[in-house]
């Protein structure tokens, strides 16, 4: 079976002209199966032209009948002689239209689907285009014998159709060329990435179902819009600040009264960037440094250490924002507009991120770019509000359909995709929310960490952050793939490309070569992820834990501890540090600084693991995970945590490496105490009684008993960890 799904564009018309019931039929099936597919399908007879404005169609799918003497239906006699009049001598009137016909005759009669063919004819004179070629049917023989395989192939070749509208990419790149800010010209074509993806849902299940249950209420809007007659707020600081980099409003921001001085944000200058991974490595890292001005910054020179991190406020991608703009239908004279928030009702309370917007004027451009995230995971209550701004009722039930209880299972496919705002709008095409509704309805755009790779004790007016370019593909199983006969197939794979909001403009102003300054605030460091100083803990091991950019805060840590050796008379402590990569040549990230602190002896010791590189972890013994070569050197990490008091500290990501790292550090601990059993009682009276099993066994330690363990760590700051979703 074929395949189809939401798509970028995915409305589509089903016209018909009948005589005597066959083409209406016919065409009332096509489009009770278009909508079954996720297309956004309407129905009509020709002669209703104006109900469904034949000229404003862009996907039409024809279903025509012949009669009398190569005639056409009745029905179709006054869209006729519309479609006459317009394509009279106007060669591109319909250029904006993708057809195909389906001509049902009989070659008993003289003029075979005569009206399919006058139609045909008429509408590529007229500059239309035919998306897929039109089928002929013949009453003498069976009209099934053609109808039924045209069907089969309209459906991909509409989807084909669909997976871009030609019209929303005119207009988005027509916004585009009106937004004041830098577009991805200089982008590779490696790293473009479709501005709006299609969504592959199921909601054959729908039309099955006599109700649904469980849909939420949907909110009442609470903003309302006054637009100013003041000048565009994108001028305020014109010339201080690169506007592509800025909030228009982040002066403000500097000016903000936070409780820790050292976390109000400031302007913060890149001075370099450079990639630190090889071009064929399936990931770019790239090295960041920012300048601290003299200006701006005075609250956080000598407030920041190796260990802590940045917030950097990034805004959506232009394009995107541009599309939602040309989506909605806004003009880009009015996307631009300054205008205040108002709350609709005083009782009501506008969401704490636009609040701002009440006094201090903003455009719904920059509020979309600036203020509200489009690509967090939707919820069942902005779906639920969506469904009030549809036009056709097929795009408002589908809605609901997946706020309800029987739409669990879409709903859940549905967020696999990891949408965009855009790609939503997109999938339900009739659904046109108001602008103020929509940034009610959208979180709050957060700004994104960064951990600190350098130590102020090296250059404290320099901050480095390294980063991966966050560009990735989803896979998700096509519900259409499965045929009855050949269930047990596996499902064919629907590809999705989806791209973070902060490191691929980050990337982009890199790029760009001049020096934008952005927005930065120092994150509050909750977990204390410090290395405290050397005269504090003159002879404690530090075991430090971070593979892939996990990295990059151990850098700063030893840089601290290089400077302070120099300065020291003491011998180094043991330091050991565990790294992991994919390859040796690819992503071996900072290995000339990691190299350096090996001869300098400010890391005494360095286990680095290969995930993707057999050739190289049998050159070096190494493993293919960090916890791997944490397992490998067990006693020796248990000694260290056990009986000298060692610090270890763990950076990078929270689900795998962080939970596996865990894991194999509770093992540890059970294989040592397993061999030391007369560390049992000791470590268990150190664990808070509260947390004891009943079963109390002190002859051996349990997985759970030893997590227990962790746990204490963690709260004597023995075990801190940095970890990142
Ligand atoms: C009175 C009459 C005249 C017809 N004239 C033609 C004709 O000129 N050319 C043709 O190809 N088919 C002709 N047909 C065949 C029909 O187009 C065919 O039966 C078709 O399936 C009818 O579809 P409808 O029920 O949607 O009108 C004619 C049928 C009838 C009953």
């Amino acid at each position: 079976m074929p395949h189809t799904s939401n798509y970028i564009d995915s409305q589509v018309a089903i016209l018909y002209a009948s005589q005597t019931g066959n083409a209406e039929s016919i065409s009332y099936n096509i489009y009770e199966d278009a909508v079954k597919r996720g297309f956004s399908a309407s129905w009509h007879v020709l002669d209703d032209y104006e109900k469904f404005k034949f000229n404003e169609l862009r996907t039409v799918v024809f279903v025509v009948s012949t009669t009398g003497d190569g005639d056409p239906p009745d029905n179709s006699a006054r869209f006729w002689r519309v479609l006459r009049k317009a394509t009279r001598s106007n060669t591109s009137a319909y250029s904006h239209l993708r057809f195909t016909i389906l001509g049902l005759g009989d070659t008993n009669y003289s003029n075979f689907c005569n009206t399919a063919q006058r139609l045909d004819k008429q509408l590529l004179a007229a500059g239309a285009t035919a998306f897929y070629p039109k089928g002929l049917a013949d009453d003498a023989t069976g009209l099934e014998e053609t109808v039924e395989p045209w069907i089969d192939g309209l459906w991909p070749a509409l989807a084909q159709v669909a997976q871009c509208s030609q019209q929303d990419v005119d207009q988005a790149t027509d916004q585009l060329s009106k937004l004041d800010v830098s577009t991805d010209a200089q982008e590779p074509e490696a790293t473009k990435v479709q501005i709006s993806q299609p969504l592959l849902l199921d909601f054959q299940h729908m039309a099955q179902l006599t109700s649904i249950t469980g849909v939420p209420r949907a909110s009442a809007p609470v903003c309302s819009v006054v637009y100013v007659d003041e000048k565009s707020p994108r001028d305020i600081s014109s010339g201080a600040v690169d506007m592509v980099s800025c909030p228009p409003w982040y002066k403000d921001l500097l000016n903000s009264n936070c409780n820790d001085p050292s976390l109000t944000p400031f302007i913060s200058t890149i001075v370099s960037a450079k990639q630190i991974t090889a071009p064929e490595a399936l990931k770019r890292t790239l090295v960041m440094d920012l300048e601290l001005s003299d200006t701006d910054s005075q609250h956080v020179k000598g407030c920041w250490r190796a260990g802590d991190a940045f917030n950097i406020y990034a805004p959506n991608d232009t394009a995107l924002v541009a599309a939602i703009i040309a989506k909605l239908g806004i003009k880009a004279h009015d996307a631009q507009r300054p205008l205040h928030l108002e709350k609709k009702d005083a009782k009501m309370e506008l969401p704490a991120h636009l609040r701002r917007f009440t006094t201090a004027a903003a455009s719904i451009q920059d509020i979309l770019l600036w203020s509200v995230d489009l690509s967090s995971l939707p919820r069942k209550p902005l779906l639920r509000a969506l469904a009030e701004y549809c036009s056709e009722n097929s795009d408002r039930q589908r809605l609901l359909y997946l706020c309800s209880k029987q739409g669990l299972k879409t709903f859940e496919a549905l967020r696999a995709h990891m949408p965009t705002i855009l790609d939503l709008l997109h999938a339900f095409p009739s659904c046109t929310p108001p602008p103020e509704r929509l940034i009610e309805l959208l979180p709050p755009l957060a700004p994104r960490s960064y951990s600190i790779c350098n130590a102020p004790q090296m250059d404290a007016t320099k901050w480095r952050i390294a980063f991966n370019v966050v560009e990735y593909e989803l896979e998700i199983e096509d519900p259409f793939s499965r045929s009855e006969d050949s269930s047990s197939a596996a499902p064919a794979l629907h590809r999705v490309s989806r791209r973070g909001v902060c490191t691929p403009w980050l990337e982009q102003l890199a790029k760009s070569g001049s020096k934008s300054r952005i927005l930065v605030a120092k994150r509050p460091n909750l977990n204390a992820f410090h290395l405290p100083a050397l005269a504090d803990i003159p002879q404690r091991p530090v075991l430090m834990v971070g593979p892939g950019t996990g990295v990059a805060p151990f850098i700063g840590f030893l840089e601290q501890r290089f400077k302070e050796l120099q300065q020291s008379a003491d011998a180094a402590p043991f330091t050991w540090l565990f790294f992991g990569c994919r390859s040796s040549v690819l992503d071996y990230l900072f290995k000339a600084d990691i190299q350096q602190f090996v001869d300098n002896k400010t890391l005494s010791r360095l286990s680095v693991c290969f995930s993707r590189d057999s050739d190289a972890r049998a050159q070096l013994a190494a493993e293919k995970y960090v916890q791997d070569a944490m397992l490998k050197h067990a006693d020796e990490i248990a000694d260290l945590m056990l009986n000298q008091n060692a610090l270890l500290f763990v950076c990078g990501d929270a689900k795998g490496m962080g939970k596996d790292v865990n894991d194999a550090l509770a093992t540890i601990v059970c294989m040592y105490a397993a061999k030391h059993p007369h560390i049992i009682p000791s470590l268990l009276e150190s664990l808070p009684k509260s947390k004891l099993p009943v079963d109390l066994d002190a002859s051996q330690l349990s997985k759970a008993q030893a997590l227990q363990v962790l746990m204490q760590w963690s709260v004597q700051k023995r075990y801190v960890r940095d970890l990142w979703a």
